[in-house]
């Protein structure tokens, strides 16, 4: 398993703003002792949640997107590290794992590839390594009844998410089929043609390969919706979803409203908890977009589903700091850090 680097104690350390007479996350944080292989890390460890990065655009190209999303993890980090240790979260409930690292698939790709079709073929290859290795090592942690904690990367990755814990849930006796069911905050619905792997197809898929049950998307844009995709998700029993626009615009429903359907829509089962960065308005991500939700919203999202679902996983994706067209952000870490920590506080209230 190469592309998976574990993190020491040190590299947590090496990226704390120490400061006396306080303690920050990064000093509380569990990481994997020294030389231990990662199923035995995952296993000896007492930490409920195990935090992954995932710093990859090549689904984003797959999918024929502006690169870029391979450079939130790292502002993330820095920002979650560096929340203060306190009575709301102390920091050895999270064990940071570690981050993937794809590049050398890029650079495959980037030398070889004769021309834009063969490259976009060449990605789409790619994101099945990116599959099979990300997928085995959810699959290590839910097993051991830990919630993994995913940092993006393209959505391309919801794929090997939504797989791996339903393998590992099952294996660990906590659900009778190895299926579970996913809410997803999202301007996009991600259920594109199985042309190929990329962040527009991971939902479908995972439910053409039954792993996915029910499926609820939430903040959904009008705009962006093929209709044939449109027509499959109507039709689909399984797939339920409210636009964006049926609660901003048209009212139809508020925005807790339309969190609480989707928390009973996907009830019965573990639920895969998602959210594409894209849905916040003005946010630097893959699709970014002037209208969307608030980052209050998305907060208020991730409280409500950590309360009002047993959930299976949680994935954030699609953010950037930087991008290949040269757009930049440098709030993107903290919204992250953010979010992480409120998904967490939520889940261990319960505990
Ligand atoms: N994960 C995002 N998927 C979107 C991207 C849209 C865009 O790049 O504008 C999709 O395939 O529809």
């Amino acid at each position: 398993m190469p592309y998976l680097h574990l993190f020491k104690k040190e590299d947590i350390l090496s990226l704390v703003r120490i400061r006396r007479y306080e303690t920050k996350l990064g000093e509380r944080v569990q990481t994997v002792l020294s030389g231990a292989q990662f199923r035995d890390a995952i296993a000896d460890s007492d930490a409920d949640f195990v935090v992954l990065g995932i710093p990859e655009d090549i689904g984003v190209k797959a999918n024929e997107g502006v690169g870029g999303t391979n450079t939130a993890w790292n502002a993330f980090l820095q920002s979650f590290l560096n929340i203060q240790s306190n009575d709301f979260l102390d920091g050895r409930e999270i064990l940071m794992a570690g981050y993937f690292d794809f590049s050398s698939l890029v650079d495959v790709i980037e030398i070889n590839a004769f021309n834009y079709e063969e490259k976009i073929d060449a990605y789409r290859h790619a994101v099945n390594t990116i599959d099979d290795t990300v997928e085995q090592y959810i699959h290590e942690i839910t097993q051991q009844k830990k919630i993994p904690i995913i940092i993006g990367g393209g959505h391309n990755n919801a794929y090997p998410c939504i797989k791996g814990a339903a393998k590992g849930w099952y294996k660990a006796g906590i659900i009778d089929l190895p299926q579970i069911n996913v809410v997803n905050l999202d301007a996009h619905a991600d259920y594109r043609a199985m042309e190929g792997r990329h962040s527009g197809n991971a939902f479908r898929y995972a439910e053409e390969d039954g792993y996915l049950e029910k499926y609820c998307i939430l903040g959904l844009h009008e705009n962006y919706i093929s209709q044939n995709i449109w027509m499959d998700i109507v039709n689909n029993p399984f797939i339920d979803c409210i636009t964006y626009e049926d609660i901003f615009l048209h009212e139809k429903r508020s925005f807790q409203q339309a969190l609480a359907h989707a928390a009973a829509f996907t009830e019965g089962g573990l639920c895969g908890i998602e959210l594409d960065v894209d849905a916040i308005e003005n946010t630097l991500s893959s699709a970014g977009s002037p209208s969307g939700i608030s980052p209050i919203h998305a907060r208020q999202y991730l409280n409500f589903m950590a309360w009002n679902t047993r959930p299976a996983y949680l994935h954030i994706c699609e953010a950037a700091t930087r991008m290949e067209d040269g757009r930049q952000s440098n709030t993107t870490g903290k919204l992250l850090s953010y979010l992480v920590s409120d998904f967490v506080k939520a889940m261990l209230a319960q505990f």
